[in-house]
């Protein structure tokens, strides 16, 4: 399972890019030695000597983020046994930290509004245990799709629910309380169709039924309904008729029922992610220059992560935590979006990430921002900044 790895040859936009941005290039100087992560699922602590064995490698205790195991970058897990059957999931340690800011704790009803593929989701997810939600959201349909994949491969979806919907505009309410009504009549008795228990299998009729949906959404831009691609067993979608779920909701509401821990893991040029910038290597570094480099849409990225923090910011609960990560490391996208976003909420305040005091990440350029990298962490590039609302 072990794979060679060189050096990363830095082409001369990609430094050019990064120095235009406050970047110093240098911190990529080593990623051939920085290690891979994993978690292990909770409860599979036990298995820690066979999953070695089988991988044929000692796996190293993250000292600083627990259930995190760090392995040598050239050893592949993608084969193996604990992999396959769900025991271990690739995850880098930076993420880790990203959600573990959240503080998470059981019955908390969470919100990853860029959720796919699911790492991050599926963490959050073991650290919310067997009480409160987990709401999934991702504007791309076929990421979203993996991410329901992944969520039944670790067994984590029972409690979570998946819907693919613009995050910038994403506006449903937790479900705090399980609906027991069982009617299948309103009250002027028409008949109220309920959600069943979920099944991948659905029948022609419902197939149908769902693609003249998104045609007819598709077709009305701006009244996009989001659409449920999954939902688990105790999500609290069981049983609540449709129109129960889209219910709409005041601003105000949300202060009161709305999030208690919300994720925006925004959307970026992924320039501090190793992973994203090796795949150049094949893919081409001409590719990164118009994939990542391109000012219009660098220019774009920030808007939508602007849009996406405030959006997220509104669905939270009053008091609640919100988190703000991406794997950039630019100003633009991380403390122009916070500083922003400061002037225009003023219920918005930064807090410390006071497990961060054991972390090795440096702080950003405003005070109680942090940032991953490879030369400073031995991880993957984040930015990450905690945010509460304040109790009017
Ligand atoms: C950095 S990735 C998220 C990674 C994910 N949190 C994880 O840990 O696996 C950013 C995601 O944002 C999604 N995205 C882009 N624009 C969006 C929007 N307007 N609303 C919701 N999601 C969006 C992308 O499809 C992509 O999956």
């Amino acid at each position: 399972m072990e794979e060679e790895t060189s050096k990363l040859p830095l082409p001369g936009a990609f430094v050019e890019f990064l120095e235009a941005n406050g970047v110093d290039p240098s911190i990529y100087s080593d990623t051939d030695s920085t290690p891979r992560y994993i978690r292990l699922k909770p409860g599979c602590e036990a298995e820690i000597d066979e999953v070695e064995a089988e991988i044929k490698c000692k796996l190293e205790r993250v000292s600083w983020l627990p259930g995190f195991y760090s392995l040598p970058p050239n050893i592949h897990i993608a084969n193996s046994k604990a992999y396959q059957q769900g025991k271990i999931y690739g995850i880098d340690a930076a993420s880790g930290a990203a959600v573990s800011a959240l503080n998470i704790s059981a019955g908390d009803h969470v919100l990853d509004l860029c959720a796919a593929p699911g790492a991050k989701l599926c963490l959050m997810l073991d650290l919310l245990g067997d009480l409160g939600s987990a709401t999934g959201v991702d504007v791309s349909r076929h990421r979203l799709a993996a991410c329901r994949t992944m969520l039944q491969k670790y067994a984590s979806g029972n409690r979570s629910r998946l819907f693919v919907a613009d995050g910038t505009a994403f506006s449903l309410i937790p479900i705090r309380v399980q609906p027991d009504s069982k009617s299948c009549e309103s009250a002027f008795g028409e008949k109220v169709e309920r959600f069943k228990e979920w099944t991948s299998r659905r029948t022609w009729k419902e197939r149908k039924k769902a693609a003249r949906a998104r045609d007819t959404v598709a077709l009305l831009p701006g009244i996009q309904q989001p659409e449920l691609i999954f939902y688990g067993k105790h999500s609290g979608i069981v049983g609540l008729s449709k129109d129960e779920l889209y219910q709409t909701h005041s601003d105000g509401d949300f202060l009161s029922s709305g999030y208690d821990k919300i994720l925006v893991d925004a959307e970026c040029t992924h320039d501090g992610s190793i992973k994203h910038i090796q795949k150049f290597e094949q893919w081409g570094w001409k590719t990164l220059e118009h994939r990542v480099l391109h000012a219009e849409r660098t220019d774009s990225l920030t808007v939508l992560q602007l849009k996406l923090l405030t959006n997220g910011f509104r669905l939270l609960k009053a008091g609640g935590l919100l988190v703000y990560s991406t794997c950039s490391l630019t100003v633009a996208q991380n403390e122009d979006v916070v500083e922003q976003f400061l002037k225009e909420n003023a219920f918005a305040e930064l807090q410390e990430i006071e497990a961060a005091k054991g972390w090795p990440c440096r702080s950003g350029l405003i005070p109680k921002t942090l940032r991953f990298d490879p030369l400073t962490s031995r991880t993957s590039g984040l930015f990450v900044a905690k945010f509460t609302k304040l109790v009017v």
